[in-house]
């Protein structure tokens, strides 16, 4: 459905987002993860068509969404890191108002106010002033403006910064709600909503995409080596021994890193640099000297720790390529800039 071909954009020598290419299917709910300044907003406004790229394409189901901007466009729903809302404005009057610059026909207006009224859970409060509004309503507020003209794509820009818990569980609901009807796209800080809610990821750092797959695929991928942890029934002068004798012979040597006793328990921990899983070597190992094993457990990095491996150099140094701010637009700078006029 959304395809980036060789998209860069170039605001200086290093800084920008470079050769970014990748596809995103009706349907997925897709993570976007990188350290501050690797390139998500500028990526999510290239999309969304209010940045125009310095090379590559962005297509919407083969439509370039900068060429054939305004019909493209009415396709996506975008919801940047600051909602583009009026404070002094009623929640009524602002969707009213987005409804039209959206071009949603006139007699479907009414309707369309409603629905969202009653899908974002802002029914009751539609007098309201928005800058009366806790910051999550403000976040549904926002989520009501990017969808009101039921758009295919939705692009959504930190969706949960700033929220309290029970509002970033809300949001996280609707939006696994809306990944239902749309193609959604969020980028986010929070690697544990990526878990629950993406079906894939893609992590980008210094401009660059550096892995693009499921959580489950990622963790497999990096995960190339063995690390166990096991709890051992039986007296630690012959299990220690014995493990050790038995990592020492293999190819790929499996070395104990540490063990504890308790309680006629030994607990160890195992690691090599090895592809293969020995588990059931382990298994067989030990059970032959009739030593009960208790607990296996084969420990997979985390999401975090992959995320810190792709996105830290050697020094342990955070690749950040964030060295200014972005400008803050006024709402209707992006409104307008969503509906259809192009920024630099
Ligand atoms: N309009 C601009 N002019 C000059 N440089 C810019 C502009 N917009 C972004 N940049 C630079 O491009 C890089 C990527 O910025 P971007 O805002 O896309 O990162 P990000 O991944 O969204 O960061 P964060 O997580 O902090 O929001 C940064 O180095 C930033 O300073």
């Amino acid at each position: 459905m959304l395809r980036l071909d060789q998209v860069s954009k170039t605001f200086d020598s290093h800084r920008g987002v470079h050769h970014m290419d990748f596809s995103m299917e009706r349907g997925e709910i897709v993570g976007f993860l990188g350290p501050n300044g690797a390139g998500k907003t500028t990526t999510m406004r290239m999309i969304t068509g209010y940045l125009r790229p310095t090379a590559g394409k962005v297509l919407l189901d083969g439509k370039s969404v900068h060429e054939q901007g305004k019909i493209v466009r009415s396709r996506i729903g975008y919801l940047p890191e600051t909602p583009p809302l009026y404070p002094d404005m009623s929640i009524l009057s602002y969707l009213k108002f987005v409804a039209k610059l959206r071009d949603v026909p006139a007699r479907e207006q009414t309707r369309r106010v409603d629905e969202m009224l009653s899908r974002l859970g802002l029914a009751g409060r539609e007098r309201q002033i928005i800058r009366t509004l806790s910051k999550g309503y403000k976040q549904r507020v926002g989520l009501a403006g990017a969808i009101i003209h039921k758009p295919d794509l939705l692009v959504l820009d930190e969706p949960t910064s700033g929220l309290d818990p029970n509002q970033i569980m809300e949001i996280r609901n609707l939006i696994r709600e809306l990944g239902d009807n749309h193609t959604v796209l969020l980028s986010t800080h929070i690697l544990p909503e990526v878990s629950t809610l993406c079906s894939r990821v893609l992590i980008i750092n210094q401009g660059q995409l550096v892995m693009d797959g499921s959580p489950a695929s990622i963790g497999s991928t990096m995960n190339q080596s063995f690390h166990v942890s096991l709890t051992v029934k039986g007296d630690a002068n012959m299990i220690i021994p014995l493990i050790q004798a038995w990592g020492e012979g293999l190819e790929e040597k499996v070395q104990l890193s540490s063990h504890q006793e308790e309680d006629g328990l030994v607990r160890l921990e195992l690691n090599a640099s090895a592809h293969h899983d020995y588990r059931e070597e382990l298994f067989y190992l030990l059970a032959r000297s009739e030593l009960p094993i208790l607990e296996l457990k084969k420990q997979d990095q985390s999401l975090e720790e992959i995320f810190q491996k792709l996105t830290t150099d050697e020094a342990g140094e955070v690749n950040s390529g964030e060295d200014g701010s972005l400008p803050v637009s006024a709402p209707e700078q992006e409104l307008e800039a969503q509906r259809g006029s192009e920024g630099s």
